[in-house]
């Protein structure tokens, strides 16, 4: 969708801000750009909607070279957000976002008709919002207003500079989770840049670390986590970087243990059986559809009655797709050895458990290191250490 050939963007002043960078992004793909100030992320990004010209090479937007595309049209295919949002502080905030779609020749109630619709989209009620000025909104609003303005003309492309770097850490995960949010149902294909590794990781589909106007590693995050390309990503990333990978790695079916089951209706003695010859200390107690229900221990087995007159509830359990992360606290705060994965798309059904040890696994099936044919004692767990 867009992709980078060999392009080079040096300043008159003899900075070469972006050296020889080829990369490709693919369409409905999330990239983040990240690095330390000055390393070219924005030039890199100001060259997509043509607002700074490369000395050389070439960006192609779905096969197009875009140096042939008038950039009037060119802008019109690519949202663009930025930090210092740019709303006119003299329209309202519908009118803010009815703009571009009223530029294109929309009509002035269809325009602002699809702006109270994009407003709702980030967040914003629009019979609330709507007909306030800009300095009445918060930084967060005006942040959301920012991204609903870019979305008005349904560009397949989106630009966002920093979007979220103005406002304060507890909106600013806000923001980014209902951008994730709503990047599932728009699926553009964005580049967004930042310096905050800990938002590139979170919200990129695969991250560009940036060094001096090149790029040292374009990975999934997990990868550029767990497998660091070199000594420079691997300090960029930070020494916790085991830490932020568990934040990243979802529960995959293939990552769980098969524990004993037994149903609610079983009696008690064939349960008791059932925990001796398998050698087990409790069992997963499942309902007559497979859902789960609780667990029961090896102790309260063995006397008349059924197993649903001994079951626990089961409090420690995820859905798979959870990180790792919340698998992890959820240990912790159950102090539980184990915990249920379930799919909340079929109604619960049990799917098996996840404990330190298949934690531990997954954690290193994440850096795809079989895939890159690194050995596993290279992938470095250094940060998180389950026992
Ligand atoms: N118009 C310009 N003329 C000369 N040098 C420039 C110009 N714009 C940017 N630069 C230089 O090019 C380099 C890359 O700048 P760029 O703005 O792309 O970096 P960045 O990674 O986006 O940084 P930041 O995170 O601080 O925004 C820097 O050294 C900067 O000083």
């Amino acid at each position: 969708m867009i992709r980078f050939e060999h392009v080079t963007k040096r300043y008159e002043d003899g900075t070469t801000a972006v050296d020889d960078l080829s990369f490709e992004v693919a369409g409905g793909e999330l990239v983040t750009l990240v690095g330390p100030s000055g390393c070219g992320k924005t030039t890199t990004m100001k060259m997509v909607n043509r607002l700074i010209e490369p000395t050389s090479g070439r960006i192609l937007l779905d096969g197009e070279d875009i140096s042939g595309v008038d950039p009037v049209e060119l802008r019109r295919r690519i949202g663009y957000v930025i930090q210092q949002v740019g709303l006119f502080p003299h329209k309202t905030v519908l009118d803010n976002t009815a703009t571009v779609p009223h530029l294109l020749g929309v009509k002035r109630a269809k325009a602002r008709a699809r702006a109270a619709e994009l407003l709702e989209l980030v967040g914003l009620d629009p019979s609330v919002h709507g007909a306030r000025y800009p300095e009445q909104l918060s930084g967060g609003q005006r942040q959301r207003v920012g991204v609903a303005r870019a979305l008005a003309a349904d560009p397949p492309v989106l630009l966002m500079d920093e979007p979220f770097g103005a406002v304060d850490p507890v909106v600013r995960e806000r923001l980014q989770n209902e951008f994730l949010k709503l990047q599932a149902a728009v699926r553009k294909t964005v580049l967004f840049v930042t310096h905050d590794i800990e938002e590139a990781v979170r919200l990129g589909d695969r991250i560009a670390v940036y060094g001096s106007g090149r790029i040292e590693q374009y990975d999934a995050p997990a990868a550029v986590l767990g497998a660091p390309a070199t000594s420079y990503v691997a300090e960029f990333v930070g020494a916790d970087r085991g830490l932020k990978r568990l934040s990243v790695t979802p529960i995959e079916e293939g990552d769980l243990q098969q524990p004993p089951v037994v149903r609610l209706d079983d009696p008690l003695d064939r349960a008791a059986e059932q925990l001796r010859g398998e050698g087990a200390h409790w069992a997963v107690v499942l309902d007559a559809e497979g859902n789960l229900h609780g667990w029961i221990s090896a102790e309260h087995t063995g006397n008349k009655g059924t197993v649903r007159d001994q079951a626990r509830r089961m409090e420690a359990w995820l859905p798979v797709g959870a990180s790792l992360k919340q698998a992890f606290s959820t240990m912790l705060q159950h102090d539980a050895g184990w915990i249920a994965v379930i799919d909340e798309d079929s109604a619960g059904r049990f799917l098996g458990v996840l404990t330190p040890a298949t934690l531990h696994e997954a954690l290193r099936r994440s850096t795809t290191a079989d895939a890159r044919d690194i050995t596993r004692a290279e992938v470095d767990l250094d940060t998180v250490t389950v026992r």
